[in-house]
């Protein structure tokens, strides 16, 4: 994908001007409450004119103030998935979802629709009225029914905010599946940094409707860890093993890790840790009250503004922790360096 912007719009209050190109597939818009994320995601869609500027997808303008171009929504090949489906009401499951093939412009239309029901897991509901849905089977759905209209982009702008808790990392995997297959690009608009880094590689961060920074999605997860003060998030991806009673014990690679059954759950998941609950020790500890103790390579080493990142590699994972510049020197801390990585049980928390 080539998305080209050059843009300015003035509301009464609040102006916004977004300069910026992306080249990944899979980018983030990510800012605080008010900077201006579905300001562009709208001028983006044309669904708000631009005061100024030019929008180039692929090479195609979409809208250009001197050119006096401005493609309407239906002609942009861009689908937009908002916070709440609009679904038809009236409808059922198919016939939303056929409705996205009803506006498919010449020249798309490769996506079979069989595939797409069976990647998002619809089969079972195609004759349910969308009112008889839950809101993550909603959200499911109406992203299914913008995909088979084929787009050259798709906007997704806060598309899990209205899910609870379980339900918006649940759907996660299905978001994740539609644009391994399909290949769809994807703009995804949130301020939640975990499901930035679960969507996207590449991210613009707003602040006051501009482009603030533009940055990989692994450069705003350490960057954040500072400005946050909570550390770098370790997301890991864990399949269940076992049951010890109060613990379970799951499978990470090669690896086992030990989790306090009520902070998990019995089955798979992701789960987070983060790289201030890992303590890093030179020899093996000979006892400790920690039930996971790792041995580790050092990868490598960054500074934060009080702390040092050090990158590990368990087996084939990659985990961070974060440690004082002391602890760097008295370890010995290097890149090629073994260490032994030890944190709780209580420590790894669920996140879906
Ligand atoms: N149609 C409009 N008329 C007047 N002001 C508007 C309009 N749309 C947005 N704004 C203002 O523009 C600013 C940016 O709004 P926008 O919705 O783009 O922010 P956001 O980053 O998406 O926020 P949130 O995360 O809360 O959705 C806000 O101050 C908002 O009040």
């Amino acid at each position: 994908m080539l998305l080209e912007v050059d843009l300015e719009k003035r509301f009464p209050g609040f102006g916004s001007r977004v300069k910026f190109t992306l080249t990944s597939s899979r980018c983030g818009v990510f800012g605080p409450s008010g900077s201006g994320k579905s300001t562009l995601m709208n001028m983006l869609a044309g669904l708000v004119d631009p005061d100024r500027g030019f929008i180039r997808l692929n090479g195609k303008t979409l809208f250009d103030s001197d050119r006096k171009i401005n493609l309407p929504p239906e002609k942009r090949k861009v689908g937009v998935v908002f916070q709440h489906a609009h679904l038809f009401p009236h409808m059922n499951v198919r016939k939303n979802l056929y409705y996205g093939m009803k506006r498919r412009r010449s020249g798309g239309g490769d996506i079979d629709p069989g595939q797409l029901i069976a990647v998002l897991q619809l089969e079972r509901l195609l004759d349910r009225r969308v009112t008889r849905l839950s809101g993550g089977e909603k959200q499911r759905v109406a992203l299914g029914r913008t995909i088979l209209a084929c787009p050259d982009l798709i906007l997704m702008d806060e598309p899990l905010t209205g899910l609870d808790g379980q339900l918006k990392y649940q759907i996660i995997p299905h978001l994740q599946r539609v644009f391994n297959e399909f290949s769809i690009p994807i703009l995804f608009i949130s301020h939640s940094l975990h499901e930035m880094r679960m969507m996207t590689d590449d991210v613009l961060v707003m602040h006051e409707g501009a482009v603030a920074r533009q940055l990989t999605t692994e450069e705003l997860a350490r960057a954040e860890a500072c400005t946050t003060g909570g550390g770098y998030i370790n997301l890991l991806e864990l399949d269940v093993d076992r049951d010890h009673g109060d613990l379970l014990s799951y499978r990470w690679g090669e690896v086992e890790l030990m989790v306090v059954k009520s902070h998990a759950a019995p089955e798979g998941g992701r789960f987070s840790l983060s790289s201030r609950d890992i303590l890093l020790f030179k020899k093996h500890p000979e006892a400790a009250s920690a039930r996971n103790m790792l041995a580790c390579t050092v990868r490598n080493t960054y500074t934060t503004e009080w702390l040092v990142g050090v990158e590990l590699d368990c087996r084939g994972n990659s985990l961070i922790a974060e440690i004082v510049p002391q602890s760097v020197h008295e370890l010995d801390i290097r890149p090629g360096a073994e260490v032994v990585a030890v944190m709780k049980a209580s420590a790894i928390n669920r996140l879906y």
